[in-house]
Parts: C-alpha cells; sequence; structure tokens
C-alpha cells in the first residue's frame, strides 16, 4: 500500500492512516457499504428487540393483576403472579368486599368473617346450591363442596366414600364450617324422602345437629384466640343411605385436652360444661353437687367471667335428643361434687 502513494494521491483516500488508491478506494467503498448494511441490520434488530420488549412487557402487565381487580377472583390460581403477598392481597381484597369464600383450585379457603352473615347460610342459599345443575358456577361457598360430595357419592355406580378435610389455626372457623356442612346435609339429604320415613329422618337429623351443642360444650373451652376454643379433634361420619338419606352419624374424638380439666393459665376456662354447669345450675342441682353459689374453687381460677347462663339448658336438652337421659345426664354432671372434694 505505501508503495503505490505517490502516483495518485489526488485520488486517494485515508483509511486508518494509510493512504490508498482508485481500486483500493472502491473496494474500500464496497467494504463500507457491507459495513453500513450490517449496522443498519443491528439497527433493525436492536429495534425489532425493543418492539419486542415492549410487547413482552405488554404482555406481562396484561398477565399481572390489576390490584382494584384483585376481589373479583375467585380463584386464588388465576391470581398472578401467584405469590403469597397476591394471595393474602385478593383474600383481604375479597374480605372487604363481604366475600368470604375463595377456591384454589380443588380447595376452598374461608375466611372467617368474624360477623354474623344470616343470609350466608340460609335455608334458601342451601337450595340456590342443590337444585343448581352446575353449582361450581355459582360463588364460592361451602355449600359447593358439600354439594359436590353429595353428588359424588349419588352418581357412582356403587357408593363411594367421600372425605371433607377442615383444617386452620385456631380460631379459623373449623368448628363452624362441619356445622354448615351438617346442617346442609341434614337440610338437602331429607329433601327427597318419603313421607312415611320422614319422621324417622327428621329425629336422625335432629340428632346429628344436636351433636354439635353437647360435643362443644364437653369439648370447647374460651383460650386466648377464641371464645369456644375446640380442645380435640374429630372426625365426624355422616352416613347416607343408598337413596342419599341421612340414616345416622357418628363422632370419633381424639387429643382432648384433659389437663385443662384441673389446670388452666390465667384469662383462659375451664370445658364449657363444667363452667355452665357451675353457673346454670338450679338450687336444688347446687345442693346435690354442693357448688354454693359464692364457692371458690382451686380448679376453677377464671369462673367469674362473662357466660352465657342458657347454655346449660341448651346443653342438657341436646343431650336429651341424642338419648342421654335426665338420670344419666345428673350422673354426668354429678362430676362437679367430686371435684370439689379435691
Ligand atoms: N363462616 C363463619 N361465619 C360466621 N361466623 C364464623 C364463621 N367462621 C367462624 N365464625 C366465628 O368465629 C368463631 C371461631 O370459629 P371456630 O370456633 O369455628 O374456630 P376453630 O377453627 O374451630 O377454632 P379452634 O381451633 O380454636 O377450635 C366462631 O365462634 C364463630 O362465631
Amino acid at each position: 500500500m505505501a508503495a503505490s502513494s505517490s502516483k495518485s494521491w489526488n485520488n486517494s483516500t485515508f483509511t486508518n492512516g494509510h493512504q490508498v488508491g482508485s481500486r483500493d478506494s472502491k473496494l474500500l467503498q464496497g467494504q463500507n457499504a457491507t459495513l453500513q448494511k450490517k449496522v443498519n441490520g443491528f439497527k433493525k434488530q436492536a429495534q425489532s428487540h425493543h418492539t419486542t420488549l415492549d410487547l413482552l412487557e405488554g404482555e406481562v402487565k396484561a398477565f399481572l393483576i390489576d390490584e382494584d381487580e384483585l376481589h373479583t377472583f375467585d380463584d386464588l390460581t388465576k391470581v398472578n403472579p401467584v405469590t403469597t403477598t397476591t394471595v393474602l392481597k385478593c383474600l383481604h381484597a375479597r374480605y372487604s368486599a363481604d366475600v368470604f369464600y375463595t377456591h384454589a383450585g380443588c380447595t376452598l379457603v374461608a375466611v372467617n368473617p368474624f360477623k354474623h352473615v344470616p343470609c350466608l347460610y340460609s335455608l334458601e342459599v342451601m337450595k340456590e346450591y342443590h337444585v343448581n345443575p352446575q353449582p361450581q358456577e355459582l360463588k364460592p361457598h361451602v355449600f359447593i363442596l358439600a354439594e359436590q360430595a353429595y353428588r359424588n357419592v349419588q352418581g357412582q355406580v356403587e357408593p363411594v366414600n367421600q372425605s371433607l378435610i377442615v383444617s386452620g389455626e385456631s380460631g379459623a372457623g373449623k368448628t363452624w364450617t362441619p356445622r354448615c356442612l351438617m346442617k346442609y346435609y341434614a337440610t338437602v339429604a331429607a329433601s327427597s324422602s318419603s313421607q312415611k320415613c320422614q319422621d324417622m329422618i327428621e329425629r336422625i337429623e335432629r340428632r346429628v345437629l344436636e351433636s354439635n351443642p353437647v360435643m362443644e360444650a364437653f369439648g370447647n373451652a374460651r383460650t386466648l384466640r377464641n371464645n369456644n376454643s375446640s380442645r380435640f379433634g374429630k372426625y365426624i361420619q355422616l352416613q347416607l343411605n343408598r337413596s342419599q338419606q341421612l340414616v345416622g352419624a357418628s363422632i370419633q374424638t381424639y387429643l382432648l385436652e384433659k389437663t385443662r380439666v384441673t389446670c388452666q393459665a390465667a384469662s383462659v376456662k375451664e370445658f364449657s360444661y363444667i363452667l355452665s354447669d357451675h353457673e346454670g345450675a338450679t338450687e336444688q342441682e347446687r345442693l346435690q353437687w354442693k357448688l354454693p353459689v359464692e364457692a371458690q374453687f382451686c380448679w376453677l381460677p377464671n369462673a367469674d367471667q362473662t357466660l352465657e347462663e342458657d347454655c346449660f339448658e341448651v346443653t342438657k336438652d341436646a343431650m336429651l335428643h341424642l338419648g342421654i337421659t335426665s338420670r344419666m345426664q345428673r350422673q354426668i354432671f354429678r362430676v362437679n361434687e367430686i371435684s370439689t372434694a379435691f
């Protein structure tokens, strides 16, 4: 390159500090054009990447939920992204909109409303879920699961057992939910029955429902988190005949917190039945059980707290319906007489 430089200085061009001739210059121009093309290609590519990125960003935004719309998501698996934060935000938004049930796939999440919501569990609502051919398309509700389990039993050639598991922390509604389920089955599993066995079915339903106040009286107590906390676990079995009528129930209990009978921490209470027995007993019963009104018992340190005094009557009534006679009841309630001896 340096040898030819003196011949054609005018046509020369400098590239990288070297002088070049016209032939080389053409070559160089060609190379420049190729280079320019490549640069343009890169620019186009970059532009299209930019556009792709913009599109992606738009898609991601559309994919991620709009927080203002969170309460409209009736299934937590549809919330994007599914993170602890978005799930909690969704449940919170629904709670604020007075919506207490949300699906999470085949699981139902129930949020304790901490208030009385009578229209949520009325007979009309039960019927609505029971008669609808597609109950799962109605608003999320514990009755959807109840109805699905009921239909699953019905729909099989051979009856197949169905289980509903209720879990959650203390005060979440684990006692409340089976109560609703039992009421639901007591209602729908009787609606198809003939007049002939209606009486018997009604009696069974009543017994099934009356088991709740008895179980709660003997196994529930006030804790720091829940005024009516179950101090035991339970496995409730509802038995249906081949016509899907409720014909019986059995309840197995386990893990009863027996130590509570004689020892309670401050601000928590004895089992409900002992308290209601203590507060609701008649004068005659008090005499019989050696429970003077003003008596103080070391095993009952927190008895002076508020108590629904008619609980005792409700419990006795329910026990009667379950077949626990007044005589048997007296023997059971004599436990206080024995306890006072300590
Ligand atoms: N769906 C609901 N609708 C109205 N009230 C509810 C509902 N769920 C729970 N509650 C209220 O919250 C209280 C606590 O619920 P519940 O006793 O069922 O909790 P839990 O999970 O059984 O607690 P623990 O484990 O302490 O026994 C109930 O006494 C009831 O008043």
